[in-house]
């Protein structure tokens, strides 16, 4: 395993999977250092089996919305072995075989980096040197520094993730994408949910609208949501792991899931030994994603975005970057999508960034009940909003989000426009198919009344 390579990649989720398998396509020989399963958070603790345990619950809330259904009953024992197929049970040795088949080098183990000029990174007993080295190792979950939090019952995304079985009461910690899709998953699977989140609204990174909508669609499920609330401390009493809150109310649980965000793991890798900086956010990358001369960097662990799409965005701009091909990033309408019923979707700026940027922008909502046709015939008691920012001076969308039925689908629509900046002109004079969610765009672009 010992040699000399053109890259190493140093942690396979979806970031150094697409560089890796792109740079050995192209001829490159390439080692891949991975110390847990090849496939990384995405594929066993996280996108992967959230969104393949929400589907169930979805589809039952779904039959139950529409005439003439009634909604089919969860197995959770089925749900649960489909989920253990869709994680591979948690055994990546298909995936490093099929690395190995196509002569990639697999080396199972923690890498460091241990020189440079050539990158030399040690993992195990084995010793790779390479001309360029990329750091995909992804992240992990913050937990924040709450006394007491060691004596309860705590789930991270992993433990949320591979669950056997569905607990009794849960609080969740935390209001964004982790806690509302979970939130929403346990809830609905029968758990009582009490869901804290420090501020004033849920998803904060987003506009307060969104918030409150998303507020609106867990307390339907019987979520307890409270804002402007986080634990003071935790303690156990019994079997039970409670949460006292900053107000001194006391919350008995059986498990605390942790969804206060994530942390780049660059703990181990060597990296300020090697002389390159290591920031609070992650590892700072140029636009073309390189730390230093032959070291690059990709996926959360670069604080840029931390979704798969931008792992592998970046995978793909780095890959090119190694063969040849200049190529530059461009964050520029990423999606940014939360699984939950109704989907939550957004993309470009906020109202709060575009202020930022000293743009003149207008905005417009929809309430896609009051205005198209599919939300009838997709459910008895339609729903769904979505809204649209505009830069009033170069007349072109520079956000867009939606709260309804397939809106992760219906943003991409958005996503393009944002994007490619088309005017807005174009987009109400566009033709939407009937009856469709897609129609909503038109709307809101129309109620800008640029
Ligand atoms: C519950 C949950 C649900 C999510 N759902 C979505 C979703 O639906 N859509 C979406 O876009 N994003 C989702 N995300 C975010 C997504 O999981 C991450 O953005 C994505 O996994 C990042 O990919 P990555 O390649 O950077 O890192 P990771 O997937 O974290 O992989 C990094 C790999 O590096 C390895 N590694 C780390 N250190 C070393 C080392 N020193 N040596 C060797 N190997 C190392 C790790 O073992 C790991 O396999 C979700 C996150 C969570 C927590
Ligand atoms: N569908 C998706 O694409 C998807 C799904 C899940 C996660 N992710 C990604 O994974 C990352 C992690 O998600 P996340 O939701 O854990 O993190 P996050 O950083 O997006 O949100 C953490 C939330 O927890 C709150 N919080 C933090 N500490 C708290 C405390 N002590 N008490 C109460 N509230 C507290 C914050 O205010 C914030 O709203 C995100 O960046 C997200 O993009 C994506």
């Amino acid at each position: 395993m010992d040699g000399h390579y053109d890259a190493i990649v140093i942690g396979m989720g979806p970031g150094g999977e697409v560089a890796a398998s792109r740079l050995a396509a192209a001829g490159k020989r390439v080692a891949v250092v991975e110390r847990e399963l090849v496939g990384g958070e995405c594929a066993y603790w996280a996108c992967i089996p959230s969104k393949t345990l929400l589907r169930p619950p979805e589809v039952r809330a779904e039959a139950a919305a529409v005439a003439g259904l009634s909604a089919p009953q969860p197995d959770w024992q089925a749900m649960r072995a489909h989920r253990d197929t869709m994680i591979r049970h948690l055994d990546d040795s298909a995936q490093v075989e099929g690395y190995r088949s196509t002569g990639v080098t697999v080396v199972k183990g923690s890498a460091r980096i241990t020189g440079r000029d050539p990158w030399r990174v040690e993992a195990g007993d084995a010793v790779l040197t390479a001309g360029d080295v990329i750091v995909a190792t992804g992240s992990s979950p913050i937990r924040p520094p709450v006394p007491g939090l060691e004596e309860v019952t705590v789930w991270t995304n992993r433990e949320a993730t591979t669950l056997a079985e569905i607990p009794a009461r849960a609080v969740v910690v935390g209001g964004s994408a982790v806690g509302v899709e979970l939130g929403q998953f346990l809830a609905r699977m029968g758990t009582r949910v009490t869901l804290l989140q420090r501020g004033p609204f849920l998803m904060n990174r987003e506009d307060p609208r969104i918030g409150a909508l998303t507020a609106a669609l867990l307390t339907r499920d019987g979520v307890d949501v409270r804002t402007g609330s986080e634990p003071r401390r935790f303690f156990r009493e019994g079997t039970d792991s409670v949460v006292e809150l900053d107000d001194g109310a006391r919350i008995a649980a059986d498990v605390v899931l942790l969804a206060t965000g994530r942390r780049p793991r660059t703990e181990g890798l060597g990296l300020e030994e090697a002389g390159v900086e290591v920031g609070a956010r992650g590892l700072a990358v140029d636009e073309r994603c390189r730390v230093a001369e032959g070291l690059w960097a990709v996926g959360d662990v670069t604080g840029v975005a931390l979704f798969t799409h931008v792992a592998k965005y970046q995978g793909r701009v780095v890959a090119d970057n190694i063969l040849g091909r200049d190529r530059v990033a461009d964050y520029t309408a990423v999606p940014r999508v939360v699984f939950s019923d109704p989907e939550i979707a957004v993309v470009g700026l906020t109202e709060d960034q575009a202020r930022e940027r000293e743009i003149d922008f207008i905005t417009a909502e929809v309430d896609l009940a009051a205005t198209l046709a599919r939300p009838w015939t997709y459910a008895t008691e339609p729903e769904g909003h979505m809204g649209v920012l505009a830069d009033r001076e170069r007349r072109v969308l520079i956000g867009a989000w939606a709260v309804a039925p397939l809106a992760g689908e219906v943003i991409h629509t958005a996503a393009l426009a944002v994007r490619e900046a088309i005017p807005v002109d174009r987009l109400t004079d566009g033709i939407a198919q009937f009856p469709t969610y897609n129609e909503g765009y038109v709307l809101a672009v129309e109620a800008l009344n640029l």
